[in-house]
Protein backbone atom coordinates (compact mmCIF):
# COMPACT_ATOMS: atom_id res chain seq x y z
CA UNK A 1 0.00 0.00 0.00
CA UNK A 2 1.07 3.55 -0.81
CA UNK A 3 2.13 5.34 2.34
CA UNK A 4 3.53 8.96 3.14
CA UNK A 5 7.01 7.68 2.36
CA UNK A 6 6.39 7.06 -1.26
CA UNK A 7 5.01 10.62 -1.56
CA UNK A 8 8.15 13.01 -2.86
CA UNK A 9 7.91 16.38 -1.50
CA UNK A 10 9.31 20.19 -2.82
CA UNK A 11 12.66 19.86 -4.18
CA UNK A 12 11.92 16.57 -5.70
CA UNK A 13 12.63 16.80 -9.68
CA UNK A 14 9.79 14.77 -10.25
CA UNK A 15 7.73 17.37 -9.25
CA UNK A 16 9.19 19.78 -11.92
CA UNK A 17 8.91 17.78 -15.19
CA UNK A 18 6.71 17.25 -17.62
CA UNK A 19 5.35 14.08 -16.93
CA UNK A 20 5.08 11.15 -20.05
CA UNK A 21 1.86 10.51 -21.75
CA UNK A 22 1.13 6.83 -21.17
CA UNK A 23 0.50 4.04 -24.29
CA UNK A 24 -2.96 2.27 -25.07
CA UNK A 25 -4.30 0.36 -23.77
CA UNK A 26 -2.29 0.66 -20.24
CA UNK A 27 -0.12 -2.35 -18.79
CA UNK A 28 -1.32 -4.10 -15.76
CA UNK A 29 1.49 -2.24 -13.79
CA UNK A 30 -0.28 1.19 -15.09
CA UNK A 31 -3.30 -0.30 -13.67
CA UNK A 32 -1.91 -1.74 -10.60
CA UNK A 33 -0.63 1.86 -9.93
CA UNK A 34 -3.83 4.07 -10.42
CA UNK A 35 -6.11 1.54 -7.79
CA UNK A 36 -3.09 1.57 -5.36
CA UNK A 37 -3.01 5.68 -6.02
CA UNK A 38 -7.15 4.93 -4.83
CA UNK A 39 -6.98 3.45 -1.87
CA UNK A 40 -4.01 5.69 -0.96
CA UNK A 41 -6.87 8.82 -0.87
CA UNK A 42 -9.45 5.98 0.54
CA UNK A 43 -7.41 5.46 3.46
CA UNK A 44 -6.11 8.90 4.14
CA UNK A 45 -10.07 9.87 4.22
CA UNK A 46 -10.91 6.81 6.50
CA UNK A 47 -9.82 7.90 10.32
CA UNK A 48 -8.54 5.16 11.70
CA UNK A 49 -6.76 4.37 8.62
CA UNK A 50 -5.31 7.63 8.23
CA UNK A 51 -3.97 7.35 12.17
CA UNK A 52 -3.11 3.87 11.84
CA UNK A 53 -0.72 4.74 9.01
CA UNK A 54 -0.13 8.37 9.39
CA UNK A 55 -1.29 9.78 6.33
CA UNK A 56 -2.20 12.89 5.35
CA UNK A 57 -5.66 13.46 3.86
CA UNK A 58 -6.17 13.91 0.24
CA UNK A 59 -9.01 14.09 -2.77
CA UNK A 60 -6.38 13.79 -5.53
CA UNK A 61 -3.09 12.34 -6.35
CA UNK A 62 -0.89 12.48 -9.33
CA UNK A 63 2.07 9.72 -10.18
CA UNK A 64 4.98 12.30 -10.67
CA UNK A 65 4.57 12.72 -6.45
CA UNK A 66 5.51 8.74 -6.68
CA UNK A 67 8.40 10.20 -8.45
CA UNK A 68 6.50 8.08 -11.51
CA UNK A 69 6.54 10.60 -14.64
CA UNK A 70 3.39 9.19 -16.11
CA UNK A 71 0.51 11.06 -16.89
CA UNK A 72 -1.89 8.90 -14.94
CA UNK A 73 -4.21 10.88 -11.41
CA UNK A 74 -6.13 9.54 -9.02
CA UNK A 75 -8.97 11.62 -7.45
CA UNK A 76 -11.31 10.29 -4.89
CA UNK A 77 -13.93 12.72 -2.83
CA UNK A 78 -17.62 13.27 -2.91
CA UNK A 79 -18.97 16.94 -4.24
CA UNK A 80 -21.27 19.08 -1.93
CA UNK A 81 -23.93 17.42 -3.43
CA UNK A 82 -23.18 14.10 -2.73
CA UNK A 83 -21.70 12.99 -6.36
CA UNK A 84 -18.71 10.87 -6.18
CA UNK A 85 -15.66 11.25 -7.86
CA UNK A 86 -13.51 8.06 -7.93
CA UNK A 87 -11.48 7.97 -10.83
CA UNK A 88 -7.91 6.68 -12.26
CA UNK A 89 -6.81 8.42 -14.85
CA UNK A 90 -4.74 8.11 -17.92
CA UNK A 91 -3.75 10.99 -20.39
CA UNK A 92 -6.12 13.52 -18.55
CA UNK A 93 -6.11 16.46 -21.01
CA UNK A 94 -8.33 19.93 -20.22
CA UNK A 95 -9.72 20.61 -23.85
CA UNK A 96 -11.90 23.83 -22.84
CA UNK A 97 -11.99 26.34 -20.25
CA UNK A 98 -14.45 29.06 -19.22
CA UNK A 99 -13.22 32.78 -18.88
CA UNK A 100 -15.07 33.20 -15.64
CA UNK A 101 -12.27 32.04 -12.73
CA UNK A 102 -12.57 30.30 -9.25
CA UNK A 103 -11.05 29.30 -6.45
CA UNK A 104 -10.77 27.59 -3.19
CA UNK A 105 -11.95 30.15 -0.08
CA UNK A 106 -9.35 28.44 2.33
CA UNK A 107 -6.89 27.89 -0.28
CA UNK A 108 -5.29 24.64 -1.50
CA UNK A 109 -3.16 21.94 0.31
CA UNK A 110 -0.89 19.36 -1.03
CA UNK A 111 0.62 16.17 -0.07
CA UNK A 112 3.78 17.15 -1.68
CA UNK A 113 4.33 20.34 0.61
CA UNK A 114 4.75 20.34 3.85
CA UNK A 115 4.21 23.84 4.96
CA UNK A 116 0.95 25.92 4.90
CA UNK A 117 0.86 28.07 1.79
CA UNK A 118 -1.24 31.11 1.98
CA UNK A 119 -3.08 32.86 -0.88
CA UNK A 120 -5.71 32.22 -2.93
CA UNK A 121 -5.44 29.77 -6.27
CA UNK A 122 -7.20 31.03 -9.21
CA UNK A 123 -7.77 28.40 -11.90
CA UNK A 124 -10.62 27.81 -14.31
CA UNK A 125 -14.52 28.13 -13.17
CA UNK A 126 -15.54 25.36 -15.39
CA UNK A 127 -13.61 22.51 -17.56
CA UNK A 128 -14.11 20.01 -19.88
CA UNK A 129 -11.64 16.87 -19.41
CA UNK A 130 -10.92 14.17 -21.88
CA UNK A 131 -9.22 11.17 -20.02
CA UNK A 132 -9.11 7.10 -20.51
CA UNK A 133 -9.86 5.66 -17.29
CA UNK A 134 -8.25 2.68 -15.91
CA UNK A 135 -10.84 0.29 -18.01
CA UNK A 136 -9.49 1.36 -20.90
CA UNK A 137 -12.84 3.59 -21.48
CA UNK A 138 -12.68 7.17 -22.92
CA UNK A 139 -14.29 9.67 -20.49
CA UNK A 140 -15.58 13.09 -21.44
CA UNK A 141 -16.25 14.93 -18.04
CA UNK A 142 -17.38 18.68 -17.74
CA UNK A 143 -16.96 20.02 -14.02
CA UNK A 144 -17.07 22.85 -11.95
CA UNK A 145 -16.87 24.20 -8.69
CA UNK A 146 -14.48 21.93 -6.06
CA UNK A 147 -14.37 18.83 -8.45
CA UNK A 148 -12.77 21.51 -11.40
CA UNK A 149 -10.13 23.10 -9.01
CA UNK A 150 -9.30 19.36 -7.81
CA UNK A 151 -8.68 18.36 -11.58
CA UNK A 152 -6.79 21.06 -12.71
CA UNK A 153 -4.92 20.79 -9.14
CA UNK A 154 -3.84 17.20 -10.01
CA UNK A 155 -2.87 17.55 -13.95
CA UNK A 156 -0.85 20.68 -12.91
CA UNK A 157 1.38 18.09 -11.11
CA UNK A 158 1.68 16.26 -14.79
CA UNK A 159 3.47 19.40 -16.62
CA UNK A 160 5.50 20.64 -13.19
CA UNK A 161 3.22 23.03 -11.37
CA UNK A 162 2.87 23.48 -8.18
CA UNK A 163 -0.57 25.29 -6.87
CA UNK A 164 1.62 28.00 -5.23
CA UNK A 165 2.91 28.91 -8.83
CA UNK A 166 -0.56 30.46 -9.70
CA UNK A 167 -0.31 32.03 -6.17
CA UNK A 168 -0.03 36.06 -6.52
CA UNK A 169 3.23 36.32 -3.87
CA UNK A 170 2.94 40.82 -3.15
CA UNK A 171 -1.21 40.02 -3.31
CA UNK A 172 -1.71 36.51 -2.17
CA UNK A 173 -5.15 37.32 -1.83
CA UNK A 174 -5.60 38.75 -4.60
CA UNK A 175 -8.60 37.98 -6.91
CA UNK A 176 -9.67 39.06 -10.42
CA UNK A 177 -12.89 40.68 -10.74
CA UNK A 178 -16.28 38.19 -10.54
CA UNK A 179 -13.86 35.29 -9.49
CA UNK A 180 -15.79 32.77 -7.66
CA UNK A 181 -15.24 31.85 -4.29
CA UNK A 182 -15.41 27.72 -3.18
CA UNK A 183 -16.38 27.16 0.42
C1 LIG B 1 -4.13 25.38 3.01
N1 LIG B 1 -5.57 25.32 3.11
C2 LIG B 1 -6.18 24.14 3.05
O1 LIG B 1 -5.63 23.08 2.81
C3 LIG B 1 -7.64 24.19 3.17
C4 LIG B 1 -8.21 24.65 4.37
C5 LIG B 1 -9.61 24.68 4.48
C6 LIG B 1 -10.43 24.28 3.42
C7 LIG B 1 -9.85 23.84 2.23
C8 LIG B 1 -10.75 23.45 1.08
C9 LIG B 1 -8.46 23.82 2.10
N2 LIG B 1 -7.84 23.39 0.92
C10 LIG B 1 -7.76 22.09 0.54
N3 LIG B 1 -8.33 21.14 1.32
C11 LIG B 1 -8.26 19.87 0.85
N4 LIG B 1 -8.84 18.85 1.57
C12 LIG B 1 -9.80 19.17 2.61
C13 LIG B 1 -9.79 18.15 3.71
N5 LIG B 1 -9.93 16.80 3.16
C14 LIG B 1 -10.22 15.77 4.10
C15 LIG B 1 -9.72 15.84 5.40
C16 LIG B 1 -10.01 14.83 6.31
C17 LIG B 1 -10.79 13.73 5.94
C18 LIG B 1 -11.31 13.66 4.65
C19 LIG B 1 -11.01 14.67 3.73
CL1 LIG B 1 -11.68 14.57 2.14
C20 LIG B 1 -8.90 16.46 2.18
C21 LIG B 1 -8.85 17.49 1.08
N6 LIG B 1 -7.64 19.52 -0.30
C22 LIG B 1 -7.09 20.53 -1.01
N7 LIG B 1 -6.55 20.23 -2.19
C23 LIG B 1 -6.20 21.28 -3.17
S1 LIG B 1 -6.82 20.57 -4.72
C24 LIG B 1 -6.26 18.95 -4.23
C25 LIG B 1 -6.66 18.89 -2.74
C26 LIG B 1 -5.83 17.87 -1.95
O2 LIG B 1 -6.12 16.69 -1.99
N8 LIG B 1 -4.80 18.36 -1.24
C27 LIG B 1 -4.01 17.45 -0.46
N9 LIG B 1 -7.12 21.83 -0.62
NI1 LIG C 1 -0.76 18.40 -5.01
Amino acid sequence: MITMKDIVREGHPSLRRQAKEVPLPIGEEEKKLLNDMLEFLKNSQDEEMAQKYQLRAGVGLAAPQLGIEKRLIAVHFEDTSGKLYSYGLVNPKIVSHSVEKSYLAGGEGCLSVDRPVEGFVVRHARITVKATDMDGKELKLRLKGYPAIVFQHEIDHLNGIMFYDHIDEKHPYKVPEGAIPIE
